[in-house]
Order: C-alpha cells, then sequence, then structure tokens
C-alpha cells in the first residue's frame, strides 16, 4: 500500500518533520537535491549544458542546489531565476547565495534554446493558483523548446491535489519527487505531464503524519497475496462462496457470460446466472460451469427470492436491460437484506431515475458507474465531474452510504472515508465489455467473503493487473475484455509459486 497525499498532507508531513523531529529543511532540501542530481548524471539526459529554472519557493530552493551541485562536479550550468525576490524564502534564499557564492551563473533573462537539458523549479507543491503572464510565458517557451525537460516534484503548472493543469504546465520528460507520490502524479493530466515518475526517498516518511495519516492510497503488487481470498486443501466448492449475477437480456448475452467467467476466476465455488430464458443455451455453451435460472419475460422475479436465498453475495446488471420488469429485480435485490451486492450498467441506468432505492437499504452496496453512468445518478455533467473525480466519488459514497467504483483510465474507489486510487491498468482495457468483467472479478471476491471496500479495491486492482496481464498476451489493440476474464486466473495465482513465475515470463 502506498499513501498517495495532496499538497497539504504533504506540507504537514514536511512541516512535522522538521519542527517535530529536529530535521534541518536544509538537510532535506539538500537530500532533493542529490536524489536529482543522481537521477541527472545516471543517464537519459545530456548534460552538455544545463539550465535550472528557479522559482522563489522551496522548489526553487532545490533548483539552486541542484545547480550548485552539477556546477561542482563540472558540468556547464546556468541558471534562470524567474521569481521573485522580495518572494524568496529563506531556505531558496540560502541556497541562491550559495551559488552566487561558487559563481554558478544565475540570470533572469536567459535564452533557452542553448541549452541541452532544463530543469524545471519553478513550482512545485505550493503552487496554489493559476499560471498566468510571464510564468505562463515561460512555460510556453520551456515546451515549444522541444529540449528534454526534468520536473522537480511535480511539474510546474500541475496541481498536486487533482493533476488539473493550472492554466499551464511544463510537460516533463522525467519527474522526480520526494517521500510520497503525490495525487497530482497518479491522476490525468498530471500523469501524462510527469513523464517517467520518480520516487525518491529523502529522510521524511509516514512517521511524518504523526497519526493524521493521508486520504488517499494505492495498492501496489507486494499486496497482492493479503488481497486474494485465501485458498485450503482441505477444502470443496461449498468452502468458496456462493455469488449470484443477474445479467443479460436479449441480445446481451456476452456481458452475463464475461461476468459470470471473471466471477469464477477468482475461485469463487459455485457461480449462479439469473437471465432471460433465451439466454439459455448460450449461457450453457460458454459458460458451462456456471448454474443457471432463467426466467420467462414476464416472469421475472418469481425464483429470484430462492436464488438471493441460496448466494452470498450478488451482482446485477450487466447486460440486464431497463425495463418495469428489470427494476422490480433490482428492487427485489435492494430490498432482499443482507447479501453484498454490486450493482452495474443497467442497474445504475434504473437507479438514476429510481435514486429512492437506495433509501435506506440495510446490506452493503458497490456501485461501479463510468463517468457517464455517475452523470446520469447525480445529475452532475460529465465536464464537472472529470475536475475533481476523487471528491464526487467521495461525497456519492458518504451520501448513500455505499461503496463508489468511479470508474475511468484511473480509477477511484470510495467508502465515504478513504480513497483509493488505481494504477494498475492500460489503454487496451478501454474497450467494450471491460466493465463486466470488473463486476464479476468483485462479485467473486465478495462471495468468498472479502469486505465490501476491500473487495472493491482489490477488484479493482487485480482487474486492472489482469488487463496488464492480457496487454502482454495480445497487444493494446488487440486485446478484448475476454482476454482480461482469462487474465483473472493469472493474477489470482499471484501468491502461488506457479502464478509468481507465469507473470515473469
Ligand atoms: N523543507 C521542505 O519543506 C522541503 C520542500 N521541498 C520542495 O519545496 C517545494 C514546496 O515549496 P513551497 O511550499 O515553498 O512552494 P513552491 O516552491 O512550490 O511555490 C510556492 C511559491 O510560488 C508562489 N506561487 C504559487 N502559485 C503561483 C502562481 N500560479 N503564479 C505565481 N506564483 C505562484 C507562491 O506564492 C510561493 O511564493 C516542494 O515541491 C519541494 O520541491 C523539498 O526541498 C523537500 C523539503
Ligand atoms: N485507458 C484506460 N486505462 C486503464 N483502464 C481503463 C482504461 N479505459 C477503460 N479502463 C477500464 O475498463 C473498464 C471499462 O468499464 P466500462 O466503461 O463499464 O465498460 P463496458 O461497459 O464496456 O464494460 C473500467 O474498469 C475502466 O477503469
Ligand atoms: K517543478
Amino acid at each position: 500500500m502506498r499513501y498517495l497525499v495532496n499538497s497539504e498532507e504533504m506540507k504537514r508531513c514536511d512541516g512535522n518533520t522538521i519542527n517535530e523531529f529536529g530535521m534541518p529543511s536544509l538537510v532535506l532540501m539538500e537530500r532533493a537535491a542529490l536524489a536529482v542530481y543522481e537521477e541527472l548524471v545516471s543517464g537519459g539526459f545530456d548534460l552538455s549544458r544545463v539550465l535550472v529554472v528557479c522559482g522563489s519557493g522551496n522548489n526553487g530552493g532545490d533548483g539552486f542546489a541542484i545547480a550548485r551541485l552539477l556546477h561542482l562536479s563540472g558540468k556547464r550550468v546556468d541558471v534562470l531565476f524567474a521569481g521573485k525576490p522580495e518572494s524568496l524564502t529563506e531556505e531558496t534564499q540560502i541556497q541562491k547565495k550559495i551559488c552566487e557564492n561558487y559563481g554558478v551563473n544565475v540570470g533572469s533573462n536567459l535564452n533557452i534554446s542553448e541549452y541541452t537539458s532544463i530543469v524545471d523549479a519553478l513550482f512545485g507543491v505550493g503552487l496554489s493558483r493559476n499560471i498566468e503572464g510571464r510564468y505562463a510565458a515561460l512555460i510556453g517557451d520551456i515546451n515549444r523548446s522541444g529540449i528534454p525537460v526534468l520536473s522537480v516534484d511535480i511539474p510546474s503548472g500541475i496541481s498536486a491535489d487533482s493533476g488539473h493543469v493550472m492554466g499551464t504546465a511544463v510537460k516533463a520528460a522525467k519527474t522526480v519527487t520526494f517521500a510520497f507520490e503525490k495525487i497530482g502524479h497518479i491522476l490525468y493530466p498530471g500523469s501524462e505531464y510527469c513523464g517517467e515518475l520518480k520516487l525518491c526517498a529523502i529522510g521524511i516518511d509516514d512517521r511524518g503524519f504523526m497519526g493524521q495519516v493521508p486520504g488517499a492510497f494505492t495498492w501496489e503488487e507486494s499486496d497482492i497475496p493479503k488481497l486474494l481470498p485465501e485458498r485450503k486443501a482441505y477444502s470443496n466448492k461449498g468452502t468458496y462462496g456462493r455469488g449470484l449475477l443477474a445479467a443479460g437480456s436479449r441480445d446481451m448475452a456476452g456481458a452475463a457470460c464475461l461476468a459470470g467467467k471473471a466471477a469464477y476466476k477468482t475461485g469463487t465455488g459455485l457461480v449462479r446466472i439469473y437471465s432471460e430464458d433465451c439466454n439459455r443455451q448460450i449461457l450453457q455453451t460458454l459458460l458451462p460451469e456456471a448454474v443457471l435460472t432463467s426466467y420467462r419475460k414476464g416472469e421475472e422475479g418469481a425464483a429470484l427470492a430462492d436464488a438471493l436465498q441460496w448466494a452470498d453475495a450478488c451482482a446485477v446488471g450487466p447486460g440486464l436491460s431497463v425495463s418495469s420488469e428489470k427494476l422490480e429485480i433490482l428492487q427485489t435485490i435492494i430490498r432482499s437484506g443482507d447479501i453484498p451486492a454490486v450493482l452495474d450498467a443497467d442497474a445504475l441506468n434504473l437507479l438514476s431515475v429510481h435514486m429512492e432505492l437506495l433509501e435506506g437499504h440495510r446490506q452493503p452496496l458497490i456501485l461501479t458507474p463510468h463517468i457517464g453512468e455517475m452523470a446520469r445518478l447525480t445529475g452532475i455533467k460529465k465536464e464537472e465531474l472529470i475536475l475533481d473525480l476523487p471528491g464526487y466519488c467521495h461525497d456519492f459514497a458518504r451520501k448513500n452510504n455505499v461503496v463508489c467504483v468511479l470508474k475511468d483510465a484511473r480509477t477511484v474507489v470510495s467508502d465515504g472515508k478513504s480513497i483509493y486510487i488505481n494504477t494498475s491498468g492500460n489503454d487496451g482495457m478501454a474497450a467494450g465489455g471491460s466493465g463486466d468483467v470488473l463486476c464479476g472479478l468483485i462479485l467473486g471476491l465478495l462471495a468468498q467473503g472479502i469486505p465490501p471496500f476491500r473487495a472493491a479495491t482489490a477488484g479493482v486492482y487485480l482487474h486492472g493487473l489482469a488487463g496488464d496481464d492480457a496487454r502482454r498476451r495480445c497487444g493494446a489493440r488487440g486485446m478484448l475484455a475476454g482476454d482480461i476474464a482469462e487474465s483473472v486466473g493469472a493474477v489470482m495465482s499471484w501468491d502461488t509459486e506457479d502464478g509468481r513465475a507465469s507473470q515473469a515470463k
């Protein structure tokens, strides 16, 4: 698990490290500068002529220290001081003075095109408003120059809190950040502006939060074993849960099949698909392992109560279609009481015009909207939602007492308390049916007893890893949702020797 911090959390952690543990600010700055220096000299950048662009905040202080380290190692380096002298922080003033004492050329009007590499130390996590005027012009010049840029901490102009471009932003080839990744490094478009992201330790760690931990986190590879449901040699299919999937309709059997397959691939003991009669043959052919309960059009609901009694967890929505009968199915599931349920796709479309169904619900609910579905659920425009995915996801989850999985290239999950931001997956997953696979994956984890928020976050992370595995096998363009479902088995065996070996190939 890695924390993803916003600017306020980072500043609090910096401040505690300095004021409570007594670590001098200049020592942290020196370590930050050394980390960037190491990155610069380790290759990848042509250091024949380096320009370090410094602002007056502590990001600029890092920049002055980097310039001095480069100068002392014999590199030709100049500093473009773009900040206001009267705004220099105490540390940055000291770093600037040291540079000048060593004879580093510090100018305010240098010709950018003469340089082979640029170090961007204009603004870091202290960026507090949109960039305008001469700063905006300078960033425009840097981006137009085509000269490779290394950004210090975060590309200048990217909000550490949201990943948004604050007016304009530096496009970096590489970004070296310190102590923790910021939310703005992970969310788009910030993630693209960072180029390659390198995280470096500088002597600040989570003790610096002094018990007030950050609100956002992401899973990483070392977490996989603890995210997977347990397997036992002494077991049978009853040991691994029963998942009920209400999905599929005429012409939409595929969604039920993909979700059902993904649920089985997580290791679930039994998956029952509750679907229209017309899908019977196709589902039996495509997923013979599934138990089927089918209903004729107009007779929905009859066998659903029994199926719900039987199940440990339920998912509803993939390919369900929208009609008054389907609304009854959704209603029966939400009113049924206590088993955890995933509401996806058409279940969300039905819900968006019947939000009263969520009032006073008793069982844990996981809702998995993509941005279009979230717009219908909340009445908030898509363009507005993308400005703050974590905030809207968190507020929706808290207000409705659900776990919200807000799907996008960086999916965000919240239970109204914590925020999870996903870092696995790839653009090969941007194709029809990927969401059905996610729905089934979460259902499988729930059926095996994983608690809802853990099942949702682990499901999203493992889904992305399955997408990464599918891309390795089929390529981003060639992979289909079925390939992601196929790869779920590989990521679910990561905790075994066989699984790790096959991933390493
Ligand atoms: N000791 C520490 O606290 C450490 C800080 N570090 C560096 O310090 C950075 C944070 O430093 P600061 O908090 O001083 O902030 P920054 O250096 O990011 O920038 C703040 C300055 O920019 C101005 N500013 C903000 N938005 C602006 C805009 N749109 N247009 C014009 N001016 C704008 C502010 O008024 C302020 O003067 C980190 O990103 C990191 O690079 C590192 O050296 C590690 C240790
Ligand atoms: N560019 C991308 N990078 C990573 N994941 C992606 C990307 N595009 C889509 N995905 C993932 O694929 C899934 C798509 O789900 P959804 O939009 O419901 O598709 P569908 O309805 O076709 O199944 C989501 O889990 C989403 O996070
Ligand atoms: K920067």
